[in-house]
């Protein structure tokens, strides 16, 4: 029988988006983990973004997969990060940012009225650039989130099976008490991970989650990731070329002015580009 709590989180769920097909409704039926679907998760229409006067993303009609790795690569100030921001409305926190066009998660407009954008992080979370944890202990860090939804029950399993996931639980198992700053920066990024996957989202969003540290952090960020696309799906934005190509099943590439250029499989956008423009980028052309 499901508790006060359960049953409370099912109504904040139902808060956030309608399930009435009618009113564009959530695809419930969705598969969560386990196979590779390919069904499209996020879907985004027409979409331009705005700085005051300055237009950040151009039409932008992007299809995103669930249970994969989805990349985003340009050069620097083509909009990558604010695509990223527009999934889980974290442009909100911008003043001067405004959203136009149409954002669905599972068939729901983000940007809909009756949305509410922190029951939506909830479902889609994000790790950033550099390394963020509170200045708290392991164990408090990955128990943040599942405190602040008030998910306390089996909170040990849970957080051990976080952990675990982030591939940092042995590193980490005999000393949950200790302060998380004193891990390494890239143990710090796997701890966000955990955080961020503790509470069980459906997305998780990563902006240059490796830009900040060393090749062998990397390297085990990079692992993490494919593992994590089994059961979550991954949108990463990343500098990295060949970091996108090692570990991403789609690649999106912008180009200054905001403007998607091509989208399409990974093998595909690095072996044989339709555009020219994204030869050239590839190939170093241009940067
Ligand atoms: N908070 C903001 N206020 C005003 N303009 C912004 C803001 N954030 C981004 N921009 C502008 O929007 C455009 C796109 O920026 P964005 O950070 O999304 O690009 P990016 O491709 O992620 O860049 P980078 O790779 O350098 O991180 C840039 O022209 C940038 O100056």
């Amino acid at each position: 029988m499901a508790t006060e709590t359960e049953a409370q989180d099912e109504a904040d769920e139902d808060s956030l988006i309608s399930t009435d097909p009618g009113k564009g409704g959530l695809d419930e039926n969705a598969d969560r983990g386990g196979v590779t679907s390919g069904k499209t998760i996020i879907h985004s229409r027409d979409l331009d973004v705005f700085y005051g006067e300055t237009q950040a993303l151009q039409h932008i009609d992007l299809e995103i997969p669930e249970n994969q790795v989805t990349a985003m690569i340009g050069p620097s100030g083509c909009g990558k990060s604010t695509f990223l921001r527009c999934i889980n409305r974290m442009n909100d926190l911008i003043d001067i940012a405004r959203v136009e066009g149409e954002l669905s998660f599972k068939g729901k407009n983000v940007y809909d009225d009756d949305v509410d954008p922190v029951a939506l992080r909830r479902r889609i979370g994000m790790v950033f650039q550099h390394p963020n944890p509170f200045p708290k202990s392991i164990y408090d860090n990955v128990a943040y989130g599942l405190r602040t939804q008030d998910k306390t029950d089996d909170m040990d399993a849970v957080i051990e099976e976080s952990l675990k996931k982030a591939a940092l639980w042995d590193e980490v198992k005999d000393r949950l008490d200790e302060s998380a700053l004193d891990l390494s920066g890239g143990q710090q990024q796997r701890l966000c991970i955990a955080r961020a996957i503790a509470v069980d989202p459906e997305v998780v969003l990563m902006d240059e989650p490796a830009s900040a540290l060393d090749p062998i952090a990397t390297s085990q960020i990079e692992d993490l990731i494919e593992e994590l696309s089994e059961e979550y799906t991954v949108v990463i934005v990343t500098h990295n070329m060949q970091q996108a190509a090692r570990i991403s099943d789609k690649t999106a590439v912008f180009l200054t002015g905001g403007e998607l250029v091509e989208f399409d499989d990974t093998d595909k956008i690095f072996e044989n580009p339709d555009s020219q423009r994204v030869e050239d980028y590839i190939t170093g052309k241009f940067g």
